[in-house]
């Protein structure tokens, strides 16, 4: 069943509720306080309902609920409030601030039973649909075939971090990695084996790359870093190891063992003028260059 914080101040009250919830066959726990609850709470404790007792000496249930609400962390826990009057301002005020209900002593615990079980059924609805929602920001954002940062959101946190570079006038260094000569791999081993491929070198790029940078797979074999805090000289040396470490992989395809090698093209933020668009169109050019001039290099903007 469900595990019931009981936040009352009155001995009495928290007996008879700890009675009829237990005899329901839920797990409660009792505070004596609002600042005990918050405190529970705030350890970690978790509870799927808090039954909240308005008129509470020190810090009334009104202040607890305040707190509640304004903790991302704790805001989402049904509250339901337990008062002597529902003809009172504090009442209106709880579930205007977001009481999800409220009883009115005495009450009847088949009325309070059946008002818990509408609130423990609406957060379970709401905790599927934020998983739902946690889920579906995932695909949106990840690219299927290798797991990795997809355009679209490799853009955004690029562009977040480019702001933040020339705010602060920061060095950032953006890379555009494409394979070399992809279009045979497809052709000579099947779009299976290309695809396999393309996961192998994912895998091995996410190893290279240090935490606070931001890669991606902007195109079918093309991929993208955007390295914040970073010069280019650094950026040469970041880059040039991964290159070498992808021609030296042995990429099992079924049977057979493909290597293949890198293009790439840097280019560094520099001015307080340039933005995401101009930095990755600057990367485009010397990506372009590395290709014309042999493949297998990294060429700089
Ligand atoms: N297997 C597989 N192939 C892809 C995917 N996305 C793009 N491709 C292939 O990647 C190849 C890219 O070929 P091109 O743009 O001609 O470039 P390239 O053969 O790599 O030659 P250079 O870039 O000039 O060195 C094409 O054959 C695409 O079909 C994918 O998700 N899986």
């Amino acid at each position: 069943m469900s595990r019931i914080l009981v936040v009352d101040d009155n001995e009495i009250n928290i007996q008879l509720l700890q009675f009829e919830l237990d005899n329901e066959g839920h797990t409660t726990v009792a505070a004596r306080s609002g600042r005990e609850a918050l405190s529970l709470l705030r350890q970690g404790a978790t509870f799927d309902l808090i039954l909240l007792d308005l008129y509470m000496p020190l810090m009334s249930g009104i202040e607890v609920l305040r707190a509640l609400k304004a903790d991302p962390l704790l805001a989402t826990l049904p509250v339901i409030m337990v008062t002597a009057s529902d003809l009172d301002d504090s009442m209106i005020e709880a579930l205007d601030m977001g009481a999800d209900d409220y009883v009115t002593k005495p009450f009847s615990f088949r009325v309070l039973a059946a008002r818990m079980r509408t609130s423990l059924r609406l957060r379970e609805v709401q905790e599927k649909l934020r998983a739902t929602n946690r889920h579906l920001n995932m695909l949106a954002t990840t690219d299927a075939l290798t797991s990795l940062t997809n355009r679209r959101s490799f853009m955004q946190q690029s562009d977040r971090e480019v702001v933040r570079s020339i705010r602060h006038q920061q060095g950032l260094v953006m890379a555009i990695i494409d394979v070399d000569h992809f279009k045979r791999v497809n052709d000579c081993y099947g779009h299976a084996a290309g695809d396999k491929v393309l996961i192998s070198l994912a895998k091995e790029l996410k190893g290279q790359v240090r935490e606070c940078d931001i890669l991606g797979r902007i195109g079918g074999e093309e991929f993208a870093i955007c390295m914040p805090q970073t010069e280019t000289e650094q950026a040469v040396i970041a880059v040039e190891r991964l290159r070498e470490a992808v021609e030296s992989m042995e990429i099992d395809i079924g049977g057979q063992v493909l290597s293949i090698t890198l293009s790439i093209g840097l280019s560094q933020l520099h001015g307080s003028d340039l933005n995401l668009i101009e930095i990755m169109r600057e990367a485009d050019l010397a990506l372009y260059q590395a290709k014309n001039e042999g493949r297998n290099r990294c060429s700089i903007h």
